[in-house]
């Protein structure tokens, strides 16, 4: 697949994350791609890559795949290098997976608090002002906001249906 020659200079160019400065385009090694040129950074272009990106994942049934993705394992063996990042990226996830447990307890006692007092699963304005909050927080930890937010948008919608389990739909059919 021919490489992509773009530029890193949009308005909305969100800060450097995971070392890649956006100052310059830089040369990224993907296996899948023989090697391309950083695509332009920015909203608009994250989510033209996240569709494009669920489309070939979840093979959503519309043309070609979105480029940064193969089908089967990496050419093997995996490189000790690569095994030890990996490793600590599981011991990350597992990290993940305890402070999930942990909201989940306390989403847990939402539902009871819900429940008793007669209300909603759904409260969006709660959940937009999260969002707001959780894309600055991540700015200033070295975090991409745009990851931030597409994660905790997932996190949100996963408990949501946890809640609606326990107490149902809400009214409007949110
Ligand atoms: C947990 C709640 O219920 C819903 C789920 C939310 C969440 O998972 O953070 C946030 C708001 C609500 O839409 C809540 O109301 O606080």
């Amino acid at each position: 697949m021919p490489g992509m020659s773009l530029r890193s200079s949009s308005a909305d160019t969100p800060p450097s994350t995971m070392g890649i400065s956006t100052a310059s385009p830089v040369r990224l090694s993907v296996t899948v791609m023989e090697s391309v040129t950083a695509p332009p950074r920015g909203e608009s272009r994250w989510l033209e890559l996240l569709a494009s990106y669920r489309r070939a994942r979840f093979r959503l049934p519309t043309g070609a795949g979105c480029g940064c993705c193969q089908d089967g394992p990496m050419s093997e063996p995996t490189p000790p290098e690569l095994a030890e990042i990996r490793r600590q990226i599981d011991a990350v996830d597992v990290e993940l997976v305890d402070l999930l447990a942990r909201r989940q307890r306390l989403v847990g006692q939402v539902v009871t608090f819900k429940r008793t007092h007669h209300l909603g699963v759904v409260d969006r304005h709660r959940e937009d002002e999260m969002l707001v909050a959780i894309g600055e927080t991540a700015r200033e930890r070295g975090l991409d906001p745009r990851v931030a937010q597409q994660v905790l948008r997932t996190i949100i919608d996963g408990f949501t249906l946890l809640e609606v389990e326990e107490l149902g739909p809400d009214p409007e059919g949110q």
